[in-house]
């Protein structure tokens, strides 16, 4: 039986540490604080958004979230983010994706200010991590490294197959892990005879968002799995890109769907924000 990366264990116990963090900005007249952008109302960002505040308010950084309707122009949107740019109050923006068709995703990530942009998605924070020196990481490939490193799972000379290309998670993870000296393969929807090539990787992470496709014939025996996958199953379930049953059973450690990746992102989401909001404080913080 494969051992659980707990994810929501982990976030628990980063939630504690960034708390006395936040306490210590406090202290120097220092709040951090995050700006949510969420235009329209799509119920899946809906559900992140709320748990982003509750992990928030737990920690004590402040949040603000501004809903806008669903069809808002561009321009209001830029308007919103030129905003949150120079309010010195404000360490962090996260502009929740997608966005409503008649904005332009890369229009708006390049609008945020690459030092308050806490997703890492600017093309100067991908810039930064491609050339092995990150200023911002995005969050879901943090929390996936943060959740390997704290169960002693080395990526050194590892063979790293990824499934999934995407800004969010398979670029930025693959770059991450490249970093870590692990050999990595991204693969793709275009990619030839995909399991033979899933079932030679050390490390398979999912991030294609197709409900329980890998199953044990997609796994080498002994392999550390991480599911990023969060889908609804025909019964309405919650589950992630791979069938968690048939892999437990082969694999060496796997992240559970709840409580794996998902609660690594937003705990890494508020790590961010803090380490932010220490930036604008002289003398503290690790960099
Ligand atoms: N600008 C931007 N940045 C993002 O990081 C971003 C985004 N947009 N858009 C949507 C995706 C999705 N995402 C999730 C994060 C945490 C959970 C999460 O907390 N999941 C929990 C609970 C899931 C549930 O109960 O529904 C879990 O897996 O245990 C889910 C989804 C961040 N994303």
């Amino acid at each position: 039986m494969a051992v659980k990366l707990d994810g929501k264990k982990l976030s628990q116990k980063i939630a504690v540490q960034l708390q006395q963090d936040v306490e210590k900005l406090k202290f120097l007249g220092v709040t951090p604080k995050l700006a949510v952008v969420l235009v329209g109302d799509d119920p899946a960002s809906q559900v992140y958004v709320r748990n982003k505040r509750r992990m928030a308010q737990k920690i004590g950084i402040e949040t603000s979230d501004l809903t806008l309707p669903a069809a808002t122009s561009e321009a209001e949107l830029l308007q919103t983010i030129a905003k949150l740019n120079q309010d010195s109050t404000v360490h962090g923006i996260l502009v929740q994706l997608p966005l409503p068709p008649q904005i332009n995703e890369e229009t708006i990530i390049q609008a945020i200010n690459p030092l308050k942009d806490v997703d890492g998605f600017h093309p100067y924070n991908m810039g930064k991590l491609f050339m092995g020196d990150p200023y911002a990481i995005p969050c879901t490939p943090n929390g996936i490294m943060q959740l390997l490193s704290e169960y002693r799972i080395s990526l050194t000379g590892k063979k790293v197959v990824i499934v999934g290309r995407s800004k969010i998670v398979g670029r930025p993870l693959a770059a991450l892990m490249i970093n870590h000296n692990a050999t990595v393969t991204v693969a793709h929807s275009y990619t030839k005879n995909l399991f033979e090539l899933t079932r030679r990787a050390d490390i398979l992470v999912a991030a294609v968002g197709r409900a329980e496709m890998f199953t044990q014939t997609a796994i080498k025996s002994g392999a550390v799995v991480v599911d990023v996958g969060i889908n609804r199953n025909d019964a309405g379930k919650l589950v992630g890109d791979v069938d968690q049953m048939k892999v437990a059973d082969v694999a060496s450690y796997l992240t559970p769907v709840p409580g794996g990746v998902g609660p690594m992102t937003i705990a890494m989401l508020m790590k961010q924000t803090v380490k932010f909001a220490e930036r604008s404080v002289k003398g503290i913080g690790n960099d």
